[in-house]
């Protein structure tokens, strides 16, 4: 990480002033940073200069379609490259001191906390992993009278709520006695299996499974409220996947906690003091003037491999741009391990959109019993399917609908108005998960990241470059500049500027190593071939009104032969699957004429030579650069 920093405080420590609760510090990147994109934009318009030079003398049809093709791929490369500066303008580092939080707060006065858990498959998403996500969060070290978890179902499965049913007994005893590793827990192989069982119930139902003012652990001391919920589904109304199970009121009508924490059933705390440092932005009277939504604690994985080979880790999405983004106030919403503010969800800053029953409005104040039947009935009535309808649910308040990528979406949606959000990454993870460790699983997944804003057009260049100098190679035709002519520097240049800038940023700025770069950039071309490029046909299609699939829930079953194969660093092409077609064939292609590159090279013949020796690499944010 960085070395020292300057502190340009945003919270001050002076007598009078509250106790010093975060700062924040521009890293030292900034300005090398900016300097460097100058540099490159230079180099960049040199490339232009030269393709609009070739396209405009090519004699030929053959070359002046081929020139256009790189100018095109290049243009698109150029465009996500500046949009990717962005990051890299004023990235910023926090540090919050959460131990002072109870010098500001007494017990009675903290905000209540409501914690939703999502799950959607029994089958997909082994419900003790569910159930390990909601313990983890019950050890939190917070007024527990304070925190009231919901676990969303929206497979509305009698597994699900069996394991939840053993796991509130179970809780009684656990919750005194906190020294039970969780970790231990989670790595258990026996636990994770999930059972087959073939009921599966779609019903409005919302089960009080824990209620603080009436359960107890074995020691006396009060429990969480603990809720199953399961929304209704109908298959008149759409359900709007995560998006509609997260905007399921239920939790307004029972606990209205002014601060929701999300978790993905995938995820589970790491450390019980997160609320703390959440709190420490939160409460602060000068980020709620500055209209904060949100603090995003970054996505980090357990269990991957030494090489991780396919960078589902995600470095840059979840740890490195965050930082950038941060210094633009705008971090987006990650969709799990993220504190949100209850009333950023019903409007906008200046103006509170009323949601249709008052008593889920921000100011009501949930002070009846979660289990007194005026409540539970209330609940049901908001978890019904129609409850939405003619309302502004999803286009003008809470989570919005209509992309798979909810999260991202959301983000973005309340950033447009006027909402700040945070990016907060403490040292000891706030939150640890599992990445799929299944190839295929793993570009499922990718297939709806890849709708992030535009970076799926990349696919356009990188299927570009995946074919097309290979097959100019093998046809003869020169498309790169040869090592003795001067615009051979130009292509260096482009190569060494891209891969030193992101070398610095993914080793020494963001931690990781030089392997899980390799497997980074590795994943990045495959992605481009597969998911993204797949992705970008399903959105294509579904803009011209061809239906498409919906969200395809990542699986989070492994099994033992599938986890020592991930070990050994293999990808597993075992099952079938559309999208390893277009991978396979550039694979082949590349290899052949790497091959015949290099047998021409070393026999000294003509004919492309060493300027097209058919391998591409260029990192995501960059120009192609091409040897
Ligand atoms: O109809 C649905 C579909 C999914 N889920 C839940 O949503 C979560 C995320 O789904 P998952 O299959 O794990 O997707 P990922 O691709 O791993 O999730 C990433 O991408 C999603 C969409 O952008 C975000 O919501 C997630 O937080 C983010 O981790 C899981 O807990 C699911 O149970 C539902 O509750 N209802
Ligand atoms: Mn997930």
């Amino acid at each position: 990480m960085e070395g020292q920093r300057s502190r340009e405080s945003t919270a001050t420590n002076s007598a009078h002033a509250p106790p010093l609760l975060h700062t924040l510090t521009p890293s030292r990147r900034t300005v090398p940073n900016r300097v460097f994109a100058a540099v490159y934009i230079c180099v960049i318009t040199a490339l232009f200069y030269r393709h609009v030079q070739t396209i405009l003398h090519s004699t030929t049809l053959i070359s002046f379609s081929l020139t256009l093709a790189l100018f095109v791929s290049d243009l698109i490369l150029a465009f996500l490259w500046v949009s990717a500066h962005s990051f890299r303008v004023r990235p910023v580092y926090r540090k919050e001191y959460p131990e002072n939080i109870e010098k500001f707060l007494e017990p009675s006065d903290f905000p209540g906390l409501d914690i939703f858990i999502f799950t959607t498959d029994p089958y997909l998403e082994p419900p003790t992993r569910v159930v390990n996500t909601a313990l983890s969060v019950m050890a939190y070290e917070y007024p527990t009278d304070k925190i009231s978890i919901y676990v969303s179902d929206d497979g509305g499965s009698a597994l699900s709520l069996f394991a939840f049913m053993e796991a509130a007994k179970f809780a009684a005893h656990w919750f005194c006695n906190t020294t039970i590793s969780l970790v231990e827990l989670f790595d258990d192989p026996d636990i994770n299996r999930c059972m087959p069982i073939d009921i599966t119930m779609l019903f409005v139902n919302d089960q009080v499974l824990l209620d603080k003012n009436r359960d107890r652990d074995i020691t006396g001391h009060c429990l969480p409220n603990l809720v199953y919920v399961s929304r209704q589904k109908s298959p008149t109304s759409p359900h709007n996947f995560k998006a509609g199970a997260l905007n399921v009121r239920v939790s307004a009508a029972m606990t209205n906690a002014p601060i929701i924490l999300t978790l993905d059933c995938d995820m589970y705390s790491n450390d019980p003091r997160t609320p703390f440092r959440a709190l420490c932005y939160v409460l602060d009277p000068a980020e709620i003037q500055n209209r904060l939504a949100f603090v995003q604690f970054p996505q980090q994985f357990h269990g991957l491999n030494e090489s991780e080979i396919h960078g589902s880790e995600h470095r840059r999405l979840f740890k490195l741009n965050p930082f950038g983004l941060d210094g633009l106030s705008e971090p987006n919403y990650l969709g799990t391990g993220c504190f949100i503010h209850r009333r950023a969800l019903l409007g906008d800053p200046s103006t509170l959109v009323p949601p249709v029953i008052k008593e889920i409005s921000p100011a009501h104040i949930a002070n009846n019993p979660i289990t007194a039947p005026s409540v539970l009935e209330f609940a049901h009535r908001l978890a019904g399917c129609h409850y939405e309808n003619q309302t502004e649910w999803g286009s003008k308040i809470g989570f919005r609908y209509g992309s798979l990528v909810e999260d991202f979406f959301t983000g973005f949606r309340l950033q447009c108005e006027e909402w700040r959000s945070i990016f907060c990454n403490p040292e000891k993870a706030a939150f640890l998960g599992n990445a799929p460790i299944n190839f295929r699983d793993f570009l499922g997944q990718n297939k709806s990241y890849s709708f992030y804003a535009f970076f799926p057009i990349a696919s356009i260049s990188i299927t570009t470059y995946s074919f097309l100098p290979q097959l100019a190679l093998l046809n003869g035709l020169n498309i790169f500049p040869k090592v003795s002519e001067p615009w051979f520097l130009l292509y260096s240049l482009l190569f060494l500027g891209a891969y030193g800038q992101d070398f610095l940023e993914y080793t020494v700025a963001g931690g990781g190593t030089v392997q899980r770069l390799w497997s980074d950039q590795r994943i990045w071309m495959v992605k481009g071939l597969s998911c993204s490029l797949f992705g970008l046909i399903e959105f294509s299609l579904k803009s011209i009104g061809i239906q498409t699939q919906g969200f395809n829930v990542t699986s989070k079953v492994v099994d033992d032969e599938q986890r020592k194969g991930y070990k050994q660093g293999l990808f597993e092409f075992g099952v079938p699957s559309a999208m390893f077609v277009t991978l396979t064939m550039a694979a082949i292609i590349n290899l052949y004429s790497f091959v015949y590159g290099l047998v021409h090279l070393v026999s000294g013949k003509e004919g492309g030579g060493v300027n097209a020796i058919g391998v591409i690499s260029f990192d995501c944010d960059e120009l192609p650069a091409n040897l």
